[in-house]
């Protein structure tokens, strides 16, 4: 049987906290495939961003195996990007200079990665606002501006840690739209993590369903929509079941 790009095998991270030890994360079982979109969902404390942590290699794992295009991982690596719920650009930067650093910080032909940049711009949207700088954008625009970076030095995953929870409804419906356009476009595998049953069924090709204490994964849910998705997609009756279901597994609708 031919291997996934990701496969993690009885994954647990247990923390040493000052009550003992604290179980984050039981024996978790996966695989994703190249260019796949996974969502992990699941309340606060299941274990979500520590899972995102350990692919990203920031996290150590405590026990189990992870292997990620062949190879064992367990550390940063230029062909994963992440992206979090705050945006972290430096403010003394200007939009172009935040979306070039991590080409510059791998070393990357100087020359390309300002054609890069100016093309990244213009796809998410952010066409003449390269020399702005992050205090004067709303922000949505910083969001879109992280999502730039993200992708600026081509990294094969992108690891995506609640990227627009901490925006306007309206703004993250916007967000999600480009990011299935740019997704669609691009072909990266995507691991997105949020609290939002309906982003994870809107975004997703497969939803991995989390529960807390200690952190599990309760199941992989397959979403049968059919792509291209737009917002019309949630007036399917499919798209509301499917809500249902995982809000069921997850022990919301009693
Ligand atoms: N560095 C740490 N030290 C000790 N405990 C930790 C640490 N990081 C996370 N935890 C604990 O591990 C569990 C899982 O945390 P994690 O942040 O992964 O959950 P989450 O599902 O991402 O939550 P949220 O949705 O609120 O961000 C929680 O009980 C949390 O308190």
């Amino acid at each position: 049987m031919s291997q996934s790009l990701i496969e993690g095998n009885r994954l647990s991270k247990v923390y040493a906290t000052a009550t003992g030890p604290l179980v984050a994360l039981d024996n978790v079982s996966f695989g994703i495939e190249e260019g796949e979109f996974i969502s992990l969902v699941g309340p606060s404390g299941c274990g979500k961003s520590t899972l995102l942590s350990i692919l990203g290699g920031l996290e150590e794992k405590s026990d189990g195996t992870l292997v990620l295009a062949g190879k064992h991982h367990d550390a940063p690596r230029p062909d994963l990007g992440m992206m979090f719920q705050t945006s972290v650009l430096f403010s003394w930067r200007t939009i172009r200079e935040n979306v070039k650093l991590p080409g510059i910080i791998l070393g990357l032909d100087r020359k390309q990665q300002a054609e890069r940049c100016d093309e990244l711009l213009d796809m998410v949207g952010l066409n003449g606002f390269g020399d702005r700088y992050p205090d004067e954008l709303s922000g949505g625009m910083r969001q879109r501006v992280a999502l730039a970076r993200l992708l600026a030095h081509d990294p094969r995953v992108l690891l995506m840690d609640e990227p627009f929870g901490a925006l306007d409804e309206f703004t993250r419906e916007t967000m999600n739209n480009e990011l299935l356009r740019i997704w669609e476009k691009t072909g990266k595998t995507v691991v997105f993590v949020t609290h939002n049953v309906g982003e994870a069924v809107f975004l997703s090709d497969r939803i991995f369903v989390m529960t807390p204490r200690p952190g599990r994964l309760e199941g992989i849910i397959d979403v049968d929509l059919p792509r291209p998705r737009k917002a019309e997609i949630m007036r399917d009756p499919r798209f509301s079941e499917l809500v249902f279901d995982i809000r069921r597994m997850l022990g919301v609708d009693h």
